[in-house]
């Protein structure tokens, strides 16, 4: 397994959904595909089926097929009609492409299937034991176009996955083994709306092979909720997401995609079949879900959904009759591009002819779509590249942990085979044995030698030679055997250094990354830490402003006060202003650097910089007293800087005093 489960942090760290409504609408598509049935063909008896033009005549009383009046007969206009004989192959060439590329340019999507029990929902999905389904079929292109645009656009994806089943009104994490599966509760997130499922367990996946093997630890846990061994199948709702982000570096964009494959149950009667495994009640349950999501169907078919697509409606009671409509809200009416699989018998009148009626309601909900494209700012990008070296991590971890583990297989073989030491003190032994068996070989000869010359017709010396001879093998062979055992030894010793070196460095690679890690943690909250001061500054200023402003309108009053207090009494100074109160403003030439001050009246106001300058309230307030007068020739605008205030000056409104 080499998916790795995803923290909450990581989970959480998704982002959310533009909030300009950007939308366009696009209808919910629905492509119908009947299961083949020996003895049955298309254009016989009340159901004729075209391929060309993607209609299906339905006879609905009797009387021939080819005759019928609008009383007697409906026509179902589909997006795709498939005939019995299409295979997986022509559904997947028709539905594949475009729903991988509408994933991969931001637009949420759904692939759902509906239809009668046994009638080949799952096989069109997930498929069977002689081909794939849409959703291996579909994850293997996903992870192939994701991988050519890492090679052609230079950009970084990331894919996560879980799934779950709804049974009798409960959802279940897929992931959990069946003994320990417990109901997790669904909410929407009160920001963004998306659905989301409290403890479910997402999972990293980099490539197909692993999506693989994820889905394939899903379905061995064999262990669907309402396994029925009588039936041989679950009677519950499957849903697959995968959710999708890729980034382009280079033009800091993000895109943010989910892909729903939802394999339904098919609704069931009370009959023969079903009374063996499940009470009336417990089969009125389970149907629930089905019949919540035909209300729902109904509702939005009758509503004009361009006009009620609001958030108002996306809190509609509709979609709060059972956990399956809650799950599948974003997929009728909401933000999803929605393609629904149709699959129905041709010899089951009535459960075909309410499937169609399905079919013909849900084609007409429009959703309103809109692609999850943003741009990446500071935050997000450190955000992410804290996520990518978290995912990195666990990467770097999980195969320390397996390298680990064949270390101690290693060990375990090299403990078992005979140690370096043991071996060349038995080297030595042999050796010496050796030797003595080749004196005694040489002393045995030596007699013989003398033997034969004695007696040359004496027959023993043959068996004797004989006898030496296969000796002399034996113990080359034992050297041969030793000679092997010792070159194995050197062999593993060097693969176990081999694999130790390889552990240190990626132990040490792992401690550099989590340095670079907790790094930028800490340049982050650094981040943080000088947008909050900031902040602070931002308000200081608004404040400042505002008592600039006060004193301005103060200020002003005074002008006019001793604007009327001029026209009244002859000026005392020319080119100076007297006001009642006993201050005294001189006025500045227009275009002067003063004109230029934020304190200039007719000045425009200068942008306030990042917490280049500090002005401080009680500055203003004891200016005036501090300066002398200066007279200057009249002209526009007041120099407020040159403002003298006598010691019987009239109260501020911000002096306080
Ligand atoms: N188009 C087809 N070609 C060949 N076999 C098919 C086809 N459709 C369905 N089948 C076979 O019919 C049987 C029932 O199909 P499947 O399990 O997919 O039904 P279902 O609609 O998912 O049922 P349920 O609602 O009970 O889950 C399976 O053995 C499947 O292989």
């Amino acid at each position: 397994m080499h998916w790795n489960l995803m923290s909450k942090e990581q989970t959480a760290s998704s982002v959310s959904l533009p909030t300009v409504d950007n939308s366009e609408p696009c209808h919910i598509e629905v492509l119908l595909r009947t299961v083949p049935e020996k003895g049955l063909q298309n254009n016989e008896s009340t159901f004729k089926a075209s391929s060309s033009d993607n209609t299906v005549l339905f006879r609905t009383s009797n009387g021939p097929l080819q005759n019928t009046t609008g009383d007697t007969h409906s026509t179902f206009q589909f997006d795709k009609v498939f005939n019995a004989n299409a295979t997986q192959k022509d559904v997947q060439d028709f539905l594949l492409d475009p729903t991988i590329n509408d994933v991969l340019n931001g637009y949420n999507s759904t692939i759902l299937t509906y239809g009668p029990s046994f009638s080949g929902k799952s096989y069109s999905l997930i498929g069977s034991q002689d081909g794939g389904g849409i959703l291996p079929n579909i994850c293997k292109a996903l992870f192939s176009t994701l991988e050519d645009r890492v090679k052609t656009k230079g950009n970084n994806f990331s894919v996560s996955v879980f799934a779950f089943e709804i049974y009798m009104e409960k959802t279940y994490d897929l992931l959990v083994p069946l003994p320990e599966r417990k109901p997790l509760k669904l909410h929407r997130s009160s920001s963004t709306m998306d659905l989301e499922i409290k403890d479910i367990r997402p999972a990293h996946v980099s490539s197909f092979e692993d999506l693989k093997s994820y889905i394939q630890s899903v379905q061995n846990s064999g262990n669907r909720m309402g396994y029925s061994s009588e039936a041989e199948r679950s009677r519950s709702h499957v849903v697959f997401q995968l959710h999708i982000e890729q980034r382009n570096r280079g033009r800091d964009i993000l895109k943010n995609s989910s892909l729903y494959l939802i394999d339904l149950h098919g609704a069931e009667k009370f009959d023969k079949r079903t009374e063996n495994t499940l009470s009336q009640d417990a089969l009125k349950k389970l149907n629930q879900s089905i019949e919540a999501l035909k209300n729902t169907v109904e509702c939005l078919e009758i509503k004009n959904l361009d006009s009620i697509y609001s958030a108002k409606a996306s809190h509609s009671s509709t979609y709060r009759e059972s956990q399956l409509t809650e799950v599948l809200q974003d997929s009728l009416g909401g933000n999803r591009k929605t393609k629904v699989i149709l699959t129905c018998f041709l010899s089951n009148v009535p459960t075909t002819l309410s499937t169609l009626k399905f079919g013909d309601s849900i084609r007409q909900i429009n959703n309103r779509v809109m692609d999850n494209t943003s741009g990446l700012n500071l935050k997000k990008k450190m955000d992410l590249f804290v996520q990518d070296m978290k995912i990195k991590d666990d990467n770097y971890i999980s195969q320390i942990n397996i390298l680990k583990a064949e270390i101690d297989t290693l060990k375990g073989h090299s403990s078992q085979s005979v140690s370096k030491e043991d071996l060349a003190t038995k080297y030595d032994d042999s050796k010496k044995e050796n030797t003595k068996l080749k004196l005694q070989l040489d002393s045995i000869a030596q007699l013989l030698n003398r033997l034969t010359t004695e007696n040359p017709n004496n027959s023993i010396n043959d068996e004797v030679s004989e006898i030496l001879m296969k000796r002399c093998e034996q113990i080359a062979q034992l050297e041969l055997s030793f000679d092997r055992q010792v070159n194995a030894n050197s062999k593993l010793e060097k693969e176990l250094e081999y694999k130790k070196s390889k552990e240190e460095a990626l132990e040490s690679m792992n401690v550099k990354l989590l340095e670079q890690i907790q790094l930028q943690e800490k340049e982050i909250q650094e981040l943080l830490t000088t947008n909050a001061i900031l902040k602070g500054e931002l308000e200081t200023h608004t404040k400042l402003n505002e008592t600039r402003n006060e004193r301005i309108k103060y200020l002003e009053g005074s002008v006019k006060e001793l604007g009327i207090n001029k026209s009244a009494t002859p000026s005392p100074r020319k080119g100076s202003v007297s006001s009642s109160s006993g201050n005294t403003m001189s006025h500045i030439e227009e275009g002067s650097e003063l004109s230029n001050s934020p304190w200039s009246l007719n000045a425009p106001s200068k942008p306030v910089g990042w917490g280049v300058r500090k002005v401080s309230s009680s500055s203003i307030a004891t200016m005036g007293s501090q300066e002398s007068f200066t007279p200057r020739p009249f002209k526009k605008g007041l120099n407020l800087h040159s403002i003298k205030v006598t010691p019987n000056t009239s109260k501020s409104p911000d002096s306080g005093n």
